[in-house]
C-alpha cells in the first residue's frame, strides 16, 4: 500500500506493497538500493588511474539498478548465502604480502589522485608517545596547544581498494569469504572500505610505495577511522578480523576448537546484535564461530584459585597470577569472535578482587565501533577496563565512528602507547587515521530541514503535518513518507508521544500496531520484537531515544524527526545518518525547535550548512540562509558540555521536567506532549476550576444546612426520592 497516501486525508487507499514502485515521483530510500553506495567520486585528471577507472566503471554496470529493483523497504538485509557444502578453509589461496605481484599495484601518483577523488585521507601518527606542543604565540595570547607538525603527522597514500575482487587477488581473503560477499550483493567498495582494508590486510602491500623513503617498514597497523554515518564501516572492520582468524585456524589442529580471538564492543544492544548479524553471514561455511555477549555468558573459566583454594602468600602471588593467566579457559563461550556492550563484558570479567578483572590473553584484535561514544565518560572506565584485559602483545586496535573529537583521539593513542610500554613491546607498528570527507559532517545525500515551531504543542502539529499531508506534493521536503523515526530527549517524553500518535494511523492502514516505542526501559524482548517488526515493515513510524541514534542500519528508512533537539552536534550527525545509508538518495532530517532551543540549535544549523556545501548545492538553494546563521546565538562551552550532559533544561528529566527532573516551579506541565496550546489548556483549567468551585459551594451549602437538622438524622437512610 502506498503509505503516503493511506496518511493523507484527502486521498483513499491504495493497495500496493509498501516497498513497490508506488513512491510518486520522489525518489526515496525505500525505493531501492543505490546503484552506486560511494558519497564521493569527483572526477580524476583524465591521464591518471586509467586502468583502475574502467575497473570503477565495469563495476557500476554490474550493480543493480535503482529502477527495477523492488525491495521490501528496508526489508532485512540480503539473506545470506544458502549453506551449501562450504570449501574448506583450507583450499583458500593464501597470498602472503611477499607474493603480490607488483603489477597489480598503482604507483603513488595514481593512489593520490584515486585517494583525493573519493576525498580519502590517511595519515599516520607520531611513532612514539608525543605529547602535544605547548607553543607560546604572544604575550597577550594563552599558549595554544599545537597538535600536528609536520614531522609528526605524515599524510600517506596507501593502495586504495577499487573493487571486491581484489580482496582476493591482491590481499588472499579466502575463496569462501569472497563468496559470501558477492552473494550478498556487495559490488563496488565505499570510501571508508577502500581506503581501511589495503592498511588492514595488508599494511605492508598497501603502504609499500607511500612510505618507503619518509617512514620505514610499517609491520601493523592500529586504525582510527573517521567516514560518514551509513558508509560501511562495520564490513570494513569485519572483513580483516574474519581473514585473520581463518588464517589462524587453518595452522591448528584442532578444527572444532575455538579460543577467542577477537572483541568487538558497541555501546548498545540493537547495535551489538546487529553486528553479530553481519558477522555471521560474512563468515558462513568459514569456520569462524561468533557469538553476541549476554548475561550469565562464561567467557573465563574458573580455576582452583579463584573457586578459593589458592594461597595467600605474596611471594607466590606473582608466579600464580601468571599461572593463572595460562590456565584461565578462554573458549568457555566456545567463540573466535564476541561482540558486546562494554558493561556486559566488563561485568564478566571481574575478579574476585574488587576493581580488578581477568586478562584477555588471546584476544588479538579489539574493535571499537562508534568509538566516541565508548571513551566518552559514560563508557569510558568500562571500554578502558576491557582494552587493559588484552594483554597479548600482537593485539591491533581498531576505532571506528562517523565522529571523532580530537580528544577522543588524543586517549586513543596514548593509550595505545602507554600499553605498548607498559607490556614493552616493541615493533613497527603505527597508528593510521583515515578520515572520509569532512570529518564530523552529516552525510551529503539527504535534505535537513531545521523547523521553528515555537512551542511545544506546535511541534506535535508540524509533527502531525509531516504524517498527513493535505497538499499533495511531489517535494520531499514537505512530507516524510514513512517509515521514519522520531527522536525524543527522554524516555517519558518518548513514551508520551507515542500515546499522543496512537490513534493517528488509520485503521485500515493498521492503526495503532503501526506505530511503537523503543527505549531502554524496555524489557530485552520486548526491545528485540520492536526491532524485528520495525525491520519487516510492520511498523511504520518508531519513536525513540538516543539509544537507536548510533550504529543501527534500517536499510531504506525515508527520514528521520528530531522531535526534540539533539543534545550535541555529534548526536545530530548520529541521528540523521539513520537515513541516507549506502549511498541512498531522497532521505530527510527534519528537526524542530522551541524558543527553549534557540541556545543551542547554531551547531545544527553549521552542520547542516557544512553539509549542504560537501554536497554542492548552490547557495540559493541552501536551506540555511545566511541571515539565520548570523542570527543564532554561540553557545558557550559550558552551555555546550551542560546540554550534551543533561539536554536541552525545560525537558530534562521528563516531559517537562526541571533540574534533577523535578518540575520547576511555576512551569508545571509547561513542556507537556499535547496538541492542546497552553492557551486552550488555561480555558480549560478554568472551566474545570469553575465547576469544581460551584460543586464546593453546593456541599458547603447542603452542609450548612444538615448541620442545622437533629444529630440523628446523620444515620438515617431516607430512602430513594421518587
Ligand atoms: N560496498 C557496499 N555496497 C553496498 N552496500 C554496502 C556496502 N558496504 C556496506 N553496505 C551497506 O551499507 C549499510 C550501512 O553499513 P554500516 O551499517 O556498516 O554503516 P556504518 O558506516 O557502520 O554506519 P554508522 O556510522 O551509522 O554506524 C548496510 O546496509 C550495509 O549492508
Amino acid at each position: 500500500m502506498d503509505i503516503l497516501k493511506i496518511l493523507s486525508r484527502s486521498t483513499k487507499h491504495v493497495n500496493k506493497s509498501a516497498g513497490g514502485k508506488d513512491t510518486g515521483s520522489v525518489k526515496v530510500p525505500s525505493a531501492g538500493t543505490s546503484s552506486n553506495p560511494q558519497l564521493y567520486h569527483d572526477a580524476i585528471p583524465e591521464s591518471r588511474g586509467k586502468k583502475r577507472k574502467r575497473e570503477v566503471e565495469q563495476n557500476k554496470e554490474d550493480a543493480p539498478g535503482d529502477e527495477d529493483e523492488t525491495i521490501d523497504f528496508f526489508a532485512t538485509k540480503v539473506a545470506p548465502p544458502k549453506s551449501k557444502t562450504p570449501r574448506s578453509a583450507d583450499q583458500a589461496p593464501q597470498a602472503s604480502e611477499e607474493t603480490v605481484s607488483q603489477e597489480k599495484l598503482l604507483e603513488e601518483e595514481e593512489c593520490r589522485q584515486i585517494l583525493r577523488s573519493h576525498r580519502l585521507k590517511v595519515t599516520l601518527l607520531p611513532p612514539g608517545n608525543a605529547p602535544p606542543k605547548k607553543v607560546k604565540k604572544s604575550k597577550k595570547t594563552k599558549p595554544v596547544t599545537k597538535l600536528k607538525t609536520k614531522d609528526e603527522y605524515t599524510q600517506v597514500y596507501p593502495q586504495p581498494l577499487m573493487a571486491f575482487s581484489e580482496l582476493r587477488d591482491i590481499y588472499g581473503i579466502s575463496g569462501r569469504m569472497a563468496t559470501n560477499l558477492k552473494e550478498q550483493g556487495y559490488k563496488i567498495p565505499t570510501e571508508v572500505q577502500m581506503g581501511s582494508l589495503p592498511l588492514l590486510l595488508g599494511p605492508q602491500t598497501a603502504l609499500g610505495t607511500s612510505t618507503a623513503e619518509s617512514v620505514g617498514k610499517i609491520a601493523g597497523v592500529d586504525l582510527l577511522a573517521v567516514a560518514p554515518t551509513g558508509s560501511g564501516k562495520t564490513l570494513a572492520f569485519l572483513i580483516p578480523l574474519v581473514n585473520q582468524i581463518m588464517q589462524k585456524r587453518r595452522t591448528e589442529k584442532d578444527k572444532e576448537e575455538h579460543s577467542l580471538q577477537a572483541v568487538i564492543i558497541a555501546p548498545t544492544k540493537e547495535l551489538a546484535s546487529q553486528i553479530v548479524n553481519e558477522a555471521k553471514k560474512l563468515s558462513l561455511g568459514t569456520g569462524v564461530k561468533v557469538v553476541g555477549m549476554r548475561k550469565g555468558l562464561k567467557i573465563i573459566g574458573t580455576t582452583g584459585a579463584e573457586t578459593g583454594s589458592g594461597h595467600d602468600e605474596s611471594s607466590e602471588e606473582e608466579d600464580e597470577e601468571e599461572e593463572l593467566s595460562k590456565k584461565l579457559v578462554q573458549g568457555v563461550a566456545k567463540t573466535d569472535i564476541l561482540v558486546t556492550t562494554p558493561g556486559l563484558l566488563l561485568s564478566a570479567l571481574s575478579s574476585s578482587k574488587p576493581g580488578e578483572h581477568h586478562p584477555l590473553p588471546t584476544v588479538q584484535t579489539l574493535v571499537l565501533d562508534e568509538a566516541d561514544v565508548l571513551l566518552d565518560p559514560l563508557f569510558r572506565d568500562q571500554t578502558l577496563g576491557i582494552w587493559d584485559a588484552c594483554t597479548n602483545t600482537d593485539l591491533r586496535v581498531t576505532l571506528w565512528s562517523a565522529t571523532m573529537g580530537s580528544n577522543i583521539e588524543a586517549l586513543a593513542s596514548s593509550t595505545i602507547h602507554s600499553r605498548r610500554t607498559k607490556l614493552e613491546i616493541q615493533d613497527d607498528s603505527r597508528i593510521v587515521r583515515l578520515v572520509v570527507g569532512l570529518k564530523d559532517s552529516a552525510i551529503p545525500n539527504i535534505t535537513h530541514r531545521l523547523t521553528y515551531a515555537a512551542t511545544e504543542p506546535g511541534k506535535l502539529i508540524a509533527l502531525r503535518q509531516l504524517l498527513h499531508p493535505t497538499a499533495k506534493s511531489t517535494d520531499a521536503t514537505q512530507s516524510l513518507r514513512p517509515p521514519f523515526l522520531v527522536f525524543t530527549q527522554t524516555i517519558p517524553r518518548a513514551v508520551a508521544l507515542h500515546a499522543e500518535l496512537l490513534y493517528d494511523i488509520p485503521a485500515e492502514a493498521g492503526g495503532s500496531s503501526r506505530i511503537a516505542v523503543l527505549h531502554s526501559d524496555l524489557s530485552d524482548a520486548a526491545r528485540s520484537q520492536v526491532m524485528t517488526r520495525f525491520r519487516n515493515g510492520e511498523i511504520w513510524v518508531l519513536i525513540t531515544t538516543d539509544i537507536l541514534s548510533r550504529g543501527v542500519d534500517f536499510r531504506g528508512i525515508n527520514g528521520v524527526v528530531n522531535y526534540d533537539v539533539p543534545n550535541s552536534g555529534a548526536a545530530y550527525i548520529h541521528r540523521v545518518g539513520r537515513t541516507g545509508r549506502a549511498g541512498r538518495d531522497g532521505g530527510v532530517a527534519v528537526t524542530f525547535y522551541t524558543k527553549e532551543d534557540i541556545p543551542y540549535v547554531k551547531n545544527i544549523a553549521n552542520i547542516i550548512a557544512a553539509s549542504e556545501k560537501q554536497a554542492g548545492k548552490p547557495a540559493s538553494e541552501a536551506s540555511m540562509q545566511k541571515w539565520l546563521l548570523d542570527a543564532l546565538p554561540k553557545p558557550s562551552k559550558e552551555e555546550k558540555k551542560k546540554l550534551k550532559m543533561y539536554g536541552v533544561e525545560a525537558r530534562r528529566g521528563g516531559l517537562g521536567a526541571g533540574k534533577e527532573g523535578k518540575e520547576a516551579k511555576g512551569k508545571k506541565g509547561r513542556m507537556q506532549i499535547s496538541t492542546k496550546s497552553g492557551y486552550e489548556r488555561k480555558l480549560e483549567n478554568n472551566r474545570k476550576g469553575a465547576i469544581l468551585g460551584s460543586r464546593r459551594r453546593i456541599r458547603e451549602a447542603q452542609k450548612e444546612e444538615n448541620d442545622d437538622q437533629p444529630a440523628v438524622e446523620d444515620t438515617e437512610w431516607g430512602g430513594i426520592d421518587e
